[in-house]
């Protein structure tokens, strides 16, 4: 009889139990396949035979894009292995994983794939390494920003400031920009974020919370936060309590336009695991991608081991 064909699984403690890595293990029986976890630590060839590799390297690859000796050495090992081993199967494959580590290459992504469509756009950005204020409005002035602006890290994941973020509301807050750093228009979107979970062919979505309409003021102090406190499932941030007195026009998510996105981003990132984070600007309607995550959390997402599974097998085949 054949051997069950095996699936290596690497990725951090805490994801491999969040993740639950038991039930991976069935789901995986049950199909026909065999999961097990890699040690990067140890050599590949001792680990064989494996067919698919599932990872979530994002803090490897920040780490080694950091400099980081001995995680560049580990990330060459994989790299290397997976050069000598065209017919093995990488979820996601490692370059393209580096799209979404670098916001501005995230944006700029996005920016020439998918938002010249009719209903959908990035908000204008722009990449700053140069803490000269003059130079800083220029750029703005160049691409089109206006207040208020968010500040975000580079980084997208796995950097200790990947999650670190600012609100700039006037010029006098620029001094606040942190450098290197990506920054975007801030767009109203009534405090309600989508988060759309891709596996492969299969995407749900989730509403979550999100910051509140902000509007430019010159008096106002940049407000500095962590992203990681504002739009999970449970966050209760006071950034995203709506002013009372403001009166609101929801928009209707519509699921065509959600699956439009995640069939676009699929492709132009050419990833399967994908989180996309996307508000409806509340004076236009136009829905705005403002984030990309490689193997997010799926919090939400019903039957997931199922879809991976089908996912790998599909490829498998
Ligand atoms: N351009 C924008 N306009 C308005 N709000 C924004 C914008 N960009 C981000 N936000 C708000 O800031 C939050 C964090 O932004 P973002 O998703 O880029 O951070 P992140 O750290 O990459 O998040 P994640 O936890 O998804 O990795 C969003 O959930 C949203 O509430
Ligand atoms: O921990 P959570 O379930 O919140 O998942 C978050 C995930 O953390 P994890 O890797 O530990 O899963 C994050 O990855 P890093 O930036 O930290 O690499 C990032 O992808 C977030 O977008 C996910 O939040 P979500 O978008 O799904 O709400
Ligand atoms: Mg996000």
């Amino acid at each position: 009889m054949d051997r069950k064909k095996r699936v290596a699984i690497c990725m951090s403690e805490k994801k491999f139990k969040k993740l639950n890595f038991q039930e991976i293990c069935k789901t995986c029986d049950e199909y026909g396949l065999e999961a097990f976890k890699l040690d990067l630590n140890l050599s590949l060839e001792e680990q064989e035979p494996f067919s698919v590799v599932l990872h979530k390297l994002t803090d490897v690859i920040t780490a080694s894009n950091e400099g980081d000796k001995k995680t560049c050495l580990i990330l060459s090992k994989i790299e290397n292995y997976i050069k000598t081993h065209p017919n093995l199967i990488v979820i996601d494959p490692l370059p393209n994983i580096q799209k979404v580590l670098n916001r501005f290459i995230t944006y700029k992504t996005i920016y020439t794939s998918v938002s010249h469509t009719e209903n959908i756009f990035t908000p204008n950005f722009c990449e700053l390494v140069n803490p000269d204020i003059k130079d800083i409005k220029e750029q703005l002035r160049q691409s089109n920003i206006t207040f208020p602006i968010i500040c975000k890290a580079v980084p997208g994941h796995g950097s200790q400031n990947s999650h670190q973020m600012s609100i700039i509301f006037n010029e006098s807050g620029l001094k606040d920009c942190r450098i290197p750093s990506v920054v975007q228009k801030f767009i109203k979107h009534n405090a309600i974020l989508y988060k759309i979970f891709t596996v492969g062919d299969k995407h749900s979505f989730v509403e979550r919370p999100s910051l509140k309409n902000y509007m430019a003021c010159d008096l106002r102090k940049t407000i500095f936060f962590e992203s990681t406190n504002v739009s999970k499932s449970d966050s209760k941030s006071e950034l995203s309590i709506l002013d009372p007195q403001e009166k609101v026009k929801n928009f209707f998510p519509n699921p065509d336009i959600f699956d439009f996105i995640s069939k676009s981003i699929r492709q132009a990132f050419g990833m399967d695991l994908l989180g996309i984070d996307v508000i409806i600007c509340n004076e236009t309607g136009k829905y705005g991608i403002i984030d990309v995550n490689a193997f997010p959390g799926y919090d939400g997402f019903q039957n997931f081991n199922k879809c991976l599974i089908e996912c790998i097998l599909q490829k498998l085949n």
